[in-house]
């Protein structure tokens, strides 16, 4: 179990912004930081990881005390047991893919692991490899392979997979769940996409403004209706063609770019550069498979 209870007072763009939250996270559970940009997500992992001291509050990891203002703890991250896996892999680039992950052991750990990992993670065509000579996705298996090496009792990912295209994101999510499920890990997600935290995570804390505004299963927290009657996308115009006497519209979805029809009192409120909802009304959607898994 780790009990998370925190303030620290933060300076927003908008002016003071007090952070002020109260967390479990319960052994073994997959958890979601959810929420606006600038609500504290980051600086959540960080203080738990003993990057930044919180003003007050208590950080208690399996029974060990890792922060208490009160007692005046603060135990150095170093003694920390955690893995830390941030959206730019920060690899060292002088440092083949097997050096970057010996580099992470301490004085006294088992350097067996790092075999174990390559093999698990199935790293092993890489390992003579620098950072810049492999993909987005490669670096950052090599990142979170290296969060595990010094068996950390939680994982802190803070969007890790933002900078991939869709597939990669995909494979690496399936990634994440088979470590999560083979080590068992308690881990937290810092996440904007509601489809990546529903395909990994059991819980999700919705922050806003430094608080904890929301918290449930990823159901509860992103799907509005029980049963949808209708279908919402929020899009942005692209280009508007006149195809008399309708109008096609080009929009942009998420990372697909879709045509669809309007009509002439539709299309008088639009220009290029609007954020339109579509809605489809369809009870009975066609559904195709798109892939093999
Ligand atoms: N050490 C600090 N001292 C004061 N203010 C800070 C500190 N670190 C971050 N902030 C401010 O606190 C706010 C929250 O930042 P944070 O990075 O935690 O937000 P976030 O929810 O992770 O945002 P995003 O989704 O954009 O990454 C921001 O306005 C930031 O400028």
């Amino acid at each position: 179990m780790i009990e998370v209870s925190i303030k620290k007072e933060l300076l927003s763009v908008d002016g003071k912004l007090e952070l002020s939250i109260d967390m479990n996270f319960e052994d073994g559970e997959f958890v979601a930081l959810f929420g606006e940009s600038g609500a504290g997500k980051t600086t959540i992992l960080r203080m738990i990881a003993g990057l930044e001291v919180p003003d007050s509050g208590r950080i208690v990891v399996k029974n060990q005390v890792w922060f208490d203002s009160q007692k005046n703890i603060n135990l150095h991250p170093s003694k920390r047991k955690i893995g830390f896996v941030f959206q730019d892999y920060a690899l060292f680039p002088n440092m083949t893919v097997k050096e970057n992950l010996t580099f992470a052991l301490q004085k006294g750990d088992d350097a067996e692991i790092i075999d174990e990992l390559i093999e698990t993670v199935g790293l092993k065509e890489l390992i003579n490899r620098y950072p810049s000579q492999l993909s987005g996705g490669q670096q950052q298996r090599v990142a979170m392979t290296r969060a595990l090496v010094r068996r950390p009792n939680i994982l802190l990912l803070d969007e890790p997979l933002s900078a991939l295209d869709h597939t990669m994101r995909h494979k690496l999510q399936d990634e994440l769940a088979k470590i999560h499920k083979q080590f068992n890990l308690t881990t937290i997600l810092v996440s904007h996409d509601p489809s990546e935290i529903f395909r990994l995570c059991n819980r999700v804390y919705q922050l806003e403004s430094g608080v904890v505004k929301k918290e449930g299963s990823p159901s509860e927290i992103f799907v509005k209706e029980k049963i949808s009657g209708s279908f919402k996308f929020v899009g942005e115009v692209l280009a508007i063609e006149s195809c008399k006497p309708v109008y096609l519209l080009t929009v942009a979805v998420g990372t697909q770019i879709v045509k669809i029809m309007a009509t002439e009192s539709e299309r008088e409120e639009l220009h290029i550069g609007s954020r339109i909802q579509i809605v489809s009304k369809a009870f009975h959607p066609m559904i195709f498979k798109i892939d093999s898994t």
